[in-house]
């Protein structure tokens, strides 16, 4: 047996690969080639190894490397070489290459390579990296005896880099699959592989009791077949598909899970798994479920809130593009509905908002849309009624119908029986360009007029009422402006007496428009009183009037005048009303009897008793009272007597036709002859002509205003013309 590794003869390497035996060639170079100088067919197996392959003497020397090494060395050059030259010392060497490559345990290498050379044991492995050929490669060094009594060793060198990387990647993924959330692994078939603790934790079931089922294990029953075919068409399409899932555990409990499942797929893009990630969303579904209910429903009555309302009738005007039907959107206020609440409790009212609601419902079909606003306002939303606007409007107007009588009937209300009506307002809608705000606006316009015409009514909107509306909104914005820029004016009309010398004025005003256009005051008083602009408006006419008369005060000619200014029923009804006059009329020092308040009946019959005592109040501060438009309202005896009035006002529509009307001369001296008995002055409008003029006279009247004396007019024109007829109260005229 030969003691030297290079011997032909070199048997024991068949210990190591039979192999090489058969092939009858010994490694290391041309002695152990065939004898045509081809490698040994044994060499040649060795050679197509990609593992480094060499062999050492009991010395440690090389005796020979197989091709893997030689290309190691070809591409590592210096170290890589030296510690694999046939004949060199393998561990010097090898050692070397460990230093030089930043490798590490050199000494371990040492120490084991040494002891498999003297048989202290019979193999020696380890894992070492280095940063040759790359950075970070990983190699295991693996050392063994020749054996059967041959001396040496043979040493392997396996790059092991991509299996290290691969174990390394399955420990994180080993790690991640354990998270807290539900993990799944099915094949291709869906059938589940595998399945993690957290999945076992939400549905209660165990590896075992899962594998090799599929997850139709979980199905909960309430989705139908498309939800599944829509999951696995994104799967095959997308490579992926999340959402919500109703599941149901292993006890039967149904539950809500957040779900992601990903396809794996290999090299030819064919899914050979399927990952899934779930986690139960109960609790925060019922926080979703609960804040969307909030958001979206009224709590009172469980019906749709506006913005519900709102979003509903947007996707209604979206739908119209495609379907050319008429829809309807009504509006409906309860008339009596704040009475009831005020008078009753709100705990009552709430019952009838809710019994409100039910009947509501109970008068619609199912597709429609019943929306509580807020208050005692409904609105209901009928899409599709009809293409034909005919047959729209009076399906419309049926199911309004229907909807009036049920809310008129009788209410049981804890233990009251109760009746409410309900004005109901009406809108077509067909045009996909409106916006939701837009048609709710329409039904809200029709709504007042169906309050308007006597309430527990209904009305359609039509386009002029829009007009009206849309003209008064400007309007309003527009007196907003008119009283930060001082747009407004105070036109004086002489008042007289029966030889025309002035006792007064009535102050009206004027709105001159940055335009130098002019607006009536009967345009834009009315909607002030609406809006409740008429009070910042009022108290500019208070102020502007007593100014006027402090600056009269100075004036011979003028400083007798008494002026009067109207008031409208919301300004004197504010709770301030008495303290603003008292103010104005101690801020310019006014004497008692110089200002006048034209007050019409409708203010003085709404409420008499607080009307008498807020005019007692203002009569002490020395206000006169005039009662403007007299004759066109109620004018009973009954209540003139109870007011502190100081005059009469004979409205203009009695004098216009005195000439020619025997009934208006009657009036009027029916009026005359009443103020005389109260003890009232009187004084007629709209005095045009001398005949009317010295109708009025004969009919008792004596104080007259109209265009025959002097039209309303600028501050300077008014006192030239007080000047040219002199003052009532001046002795020299
Ligand atoms: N055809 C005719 N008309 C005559 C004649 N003499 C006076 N007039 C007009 O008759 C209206 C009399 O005022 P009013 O009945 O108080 O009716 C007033 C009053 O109710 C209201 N108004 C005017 N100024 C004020 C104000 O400062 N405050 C409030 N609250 N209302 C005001 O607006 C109404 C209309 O005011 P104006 O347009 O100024 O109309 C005034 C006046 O210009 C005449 O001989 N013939």
């Amino acid at each position: 047996m030969a003691d030297n590794p290079c011997d032909p003869d070199f048997g024991p390497y068949a210990h190591n690969c039979d192999l090489l035996q058969a092939g009858g060639a010994l490694p290391g170079g041309a002695p152990h080639d065939q004898p045509d100088g081809r490698p040994g067919f044994a060499w040649a197996v060795l050679d197509a190894l990609d593992e480094r392959v060499a062999v050492l003497d009991s010395s440690g020397m090389v005796v020979a490397i197989n091709a893997a090494w030689r290309r190691h060395v070809a591409a590592d050059g210096a170290a890589g070489a030296a510690c694999a030259a046939v004949g060199s010392d393998f561990l010097v060497q090898f050692l070397a290459e460990l230093d030089g490559g930043a490798g590490a345990g050199a000494q371990g290498v040492h120490d084991g390579v040494r002891d498999v050379l003297a048989g202290r044991r019979d193999s020696y492995s380890l894992a070492y990296r280095c940063d040759l050929p790359r950075p970070d490669s990983w190699f295991r060094l693996h050392a063994v005896p020749v054996g059967q009594g041959w001396p040496g060793a043979i040493v392997t060198v396996a790059d092991i880099t991509d299996a290290r990387r691969n174990e390394e990647a399955l420990r994180i993924a080993t790690i991640a699959f354990e998270t807290t959330e539900g993990m799944l692994v099915t094949n291709a078939d869906g059938v589940i592989l595998r399945v993690n603790q957290a999945f076992t934790a939400i549905t209660g079931y165990a590896q075992d009791e899962v594998t090799g089922k599929t997850p139709a294990v979980l199905s909960s029953g309430r989705h139908g077949p498309e939800f599944y075919k829509t999951m696995w068409q994104s799967l095959r399409v997308r490579g992926r598909w999340d959402g919500e899932i109703w599941n149901r555990r292993k006890n039967g409990e149904v539950y809500p899970e957040r779900l992601t499942v990903t396809a794996v797929r290999d090299a030819d893009q064919l899914a050979t798994h399927y990952v899934a990630s779930l986690s139960d969303i109960t609790l925060s579904k019922a926080a979703t479920d609960e804040i969307k209910n909030l958001a979206f429903y009224d709590p009172l009555t469980r019906l749709p809130n506006r913005r519900l309302l709102l979003e509903r009738l947007k996707q209604a005007l979206h739908v119209l593009s495609r379907s050319h039907s008429i829809n309807a959107l009504m509006f409906i206020d309860l008339d009596n509905f704040k009475t009831l609440n005020d008078t009753l409790g709100h705990n009552v009212g709430d019952m009838l908002l809710q019994q409100v609601a039910e009947r509501l419902q109970a008068c619609l079909r199912e597709g429609d849309t019943v929306a509580r606003l807020g208050g005692d306002e409904f609105v209901v939303l009928i899409e599709g009624l009809d293409i034909d606007p005919m047959g729209a409007a009076t399906k419309a107007e049926m199911v309004a119908h229907k909807i009036l009588a049920s809310l008129n009937l009788p209410y049981q209300l804890a233990h009251h029986n109760c009746r409410s009506t309900p004005s109901i307002g009406i809108t077509l809608f067909a045009d996909q360009r409106q916006m939701p705000d837009e048609v709710l606006v329409q039904a809200d316009i029709a709504m007042y007029q169906a309050k308007k015409a006597g309430r527990n009514a209904m009305r359609f909107f039509d386009q002029q009422m829009q007009d009206n509306i849309t003209a008064r909104a400007q309007l309003e914005e527009q007196m907003c402006l008119a009283l930060e820029q001082d747009q407004f004016r105070l036109y004086y009309q002489v008042q007289v007496d029966r030889q025309g010398r002035a006792l007064g004025a009535e102050a009206l005003i004027r709105w001159e428009q940055a335009d130098g256009g002019f607006v009536s005051p009967a345009q834009f008083i009315p909607l002030a009183e609406e809006t409740g602009l008429i009070l910042p408006i009022g108290d500019w006419v208070l102020e502007q009037a007593c100014a006027q008369l402090h600056a009269w005060r100075r004036d011979p000619a003028m400083c007798e005048l008494v002026l009067a200014i109207n008031v409208s029923a919301r300004q004197f009804r504010q709770h301030q009303f008495v303290e603003h006059v008292r103010h104005a009329l101690q801020r310019y020092h006014l004497p008692p009897g110089v200002l006048k308040l034209e007050l019409t009946e409708s203010i003085l019959v709404d409420n008499i008793e607080e009307t008498i005592a807020t005019m007692k109040e203002l009569k002490a501060l020395g206000i006169k009272f005039s009662l403007d438009d007299f004759g066109t309202g109620y004018s009973s005896l009954q209540y003139l007597k109870r007011l502190p009035l100081d005059q009469l006002k004979i409205d203009q529509s009695f004098v216009r036709d005195l000439a020619t009307d025997g009934s208006d001369q009657a009036i009027v001296s029916t009026i005359t002859g009443m103020a005389t008995s109260l003890n009232l002055d009187v004084i007629a409008e709209g005095v045009e002509t001398q005949v009317q003029r010295q109708r009025l006279e004969a009919a008792g009247c004596l104080h007259y205003q109209g265009y025959l004396f002097g039209r309303p007019l600028p501050l300077a024109e008014f006192e030239q013309l007080v000047r040219r007829c002199g003052s009532a109260a001046d002795p020299s005229t």
